[in-house]
């Protein structure tokens, strides 16, 4: 399996080298050369398998003879063994539709499934190799802590986590500050994830800093974190539909930055029968607009109950937009800049449709967000996060006939404990991890949203 860029200029690299680099030197994301596709067969003996051992029968695939077999089966192992239910991502059935709850690792939140494997992946990689790695990432509340929790405390490796200032979670930011283990940094920006993602790709540019302090990515710019997520897919469908007449299935995912549903999107090419994805935004809905309109303009960032979509430029578009321009690496090229230049791309009707053969999409606003976490609890007495609401709202809305509509549940709702009140009138039940989190001792840098500053942080506390 060897990896190629969107940008064109990186090509027939290995696995372990599309890990390490992260952003494509050449500013682009990297991508399979060639997708797997699986048979009917294989798809079908995929159902039984516990989760580690389904995701390795996937992961394996995009490995190649990168990393020997056992060593991958028990970095898989390991990356699990911390998810408080035996099942890893559990499905649940309320209200007709399926609830695939990512929320057991250590962080509450999706991210921890991609991110515990990455933390190990790194660990293993830098000691196979005698290096050190700086870790530079941003965040708009989940990735940070669990980035954090897939890394802390391990050996030469330090990490550097953007938060925006005051616009994540209460519960997420101390997620992040309260650990102080040595090798943690976390700065907050004055600006929004936006600014911190920009400024984490400016960084990623440029090419003799990175190669100076050894800069590592936990982004979804990163492959690993995508192909991580693809396996949640196979497993949620291996649980409820592989035995049916019609095996296929319909998901619902909130998105931000359009990693997880890209995940999606990969595992469909990789043959697993999704029907639609069902792309839920909150007010911050460029990649909705872009569904629904084929407008896909840059607006400002606005706050909501869910910041973790509080986002408007999404990584993961590149790669998608790649696709749909069919490889074409130049034209991509070409697309990306009149982005940079001008905030919006304007697509032909031919290329729309073909955007909404693999995409519904809803954006649902607060006033929704919090009616459906409202209506559920009260139907249900299950309560959902306010990501969670949108997806469920979306994919409640798209819902047809017998076909199962999944709905990826992003995060535990006690780390949105705010609107939950708002919309129930209780607090959700904490989970132990975060029993005195607010007593804690915390660290935590605040920084202006400035590339230089930032540039200077890092090359005083890099491990060299
Ligand atoms: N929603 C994310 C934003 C970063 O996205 P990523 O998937 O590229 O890490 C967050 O919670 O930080």
């Amino acid at each position: 399996m060897r990896y190629k860029s969107t940008r064109g200029q990186v090509r027939d690299i290995s696995f372990k080298q599309a890990v390490l680099m992260g952003l494509a030197t050449d500013g682009g994301l990297l991508l399979p050369e060639k997708i797997p596709v699986l048979s009917v067969a294989e798809l079908d003996s995929l159902a039984g398998l516990r989760y580690p051992q389904l995701a390795y029968a996937i992961i394996s695939r995009f490995v190649g003879d990168d990393i020997p077999a056992a060593d991958l089966r028990q970095l898989i192992e390991r990356s699990y063994a911390s998810f408080d239910h035996p099942e890893v991502t559990p499905v649940v059935k309320k209200d007709g539709l399926y609830i695939l709850e990512l929320f057991h690792g250590p962080t509450l939140a999706f991210k921890d499934v991609a991110l515990q494997l990455l933390g190990n992946l790194f660990e293993y990689l830098l000691k196979e190799r005698g290096e050190k790695m700086n870790i530079l990432g941003a965040t708009s509340g989940d990735t940070g802590s669990a980035a954090i929790a897939g890394v802390r405390g391990k050996d030469n490796i330090n990490i550097f986590i953007l938060h925006p200032h005051g616009r994540v979670s209460p519960i997420q930011a101390l997620q992040m500050t309260t650990v102080t283990d040595p090798n943690v940094f976390n700065l907050a920006i004055d600006g929004t994830f936006d600014d911190g993602q920009r400024i984490v790709k400016e960084i990623f540019n440029d090419l003799a800093f990175k190669q100076r302090y050894a800069l590592g990515a936990i982004n979804s710019i990163n492959w690993a974190r995508v192909l991580a997520q693809v396996v949640y897919y196979f497993y949620a469908w291996s649980r409820i539909a592989a035995h049916r007449d019609d095996a296929s299935v319909d998901f619902a995912v909130p998105t931000g930055n359009f990693g997880d549903i890209f995940a999606g999107y990969i595992a469909r090419r990789m043959g697993l029968p999704i029907h639609k994805l069902v792309l839920a935004t909150n007010e911050n809905n460029i990649l909705s607009r872009f569904v629904a309109s084929g407008d896909y303009s840059v607006g400002r960032v606005v706050e909501t109950l869910s910041p973790s979509m509080d986002i408007q430029i999404a990584s993961n578009f590149e790669r998608y937009l790649y696709y749909l321009l069919d490889e074409d690496a130049e034209l991509l090229q070409q697309q990306m800049g009149e982005f940079s230049a001008t905030g919006r791309l304007q697509f032909t009707t031919e290329l729309l449709e073909r955007v909404r053969d693999d995409f519904a999409t809803l954006t649902v606003d607060t006033e929704q967000t919090l009616a459906t976490i409202r209506q559920f609890h009260r139907q249900t007495g299950y309560v959902l996060d306010p990501h969670t609401a949108v997806g469920v709202k979306a994919g409640s809305t798209f819902r047809q006939g017998e076909r199962p509509m999944i709905c990826l549940a992003t995060a535990h709702p006690a780390k949105f404990a705010d609107a939950v009140i708002r919309a129930t009138g209780s607090a959700p039940d904490r989970p132990d991890s975060l029993c005195e989190i607010e007593n804690k001792p915390q660290r935590c840098q605040r920084i202006a949203a400035d590339t230089t500053e930032i540039k200077d942080y890092l090359a005083k506390h890099a491990l060299q």
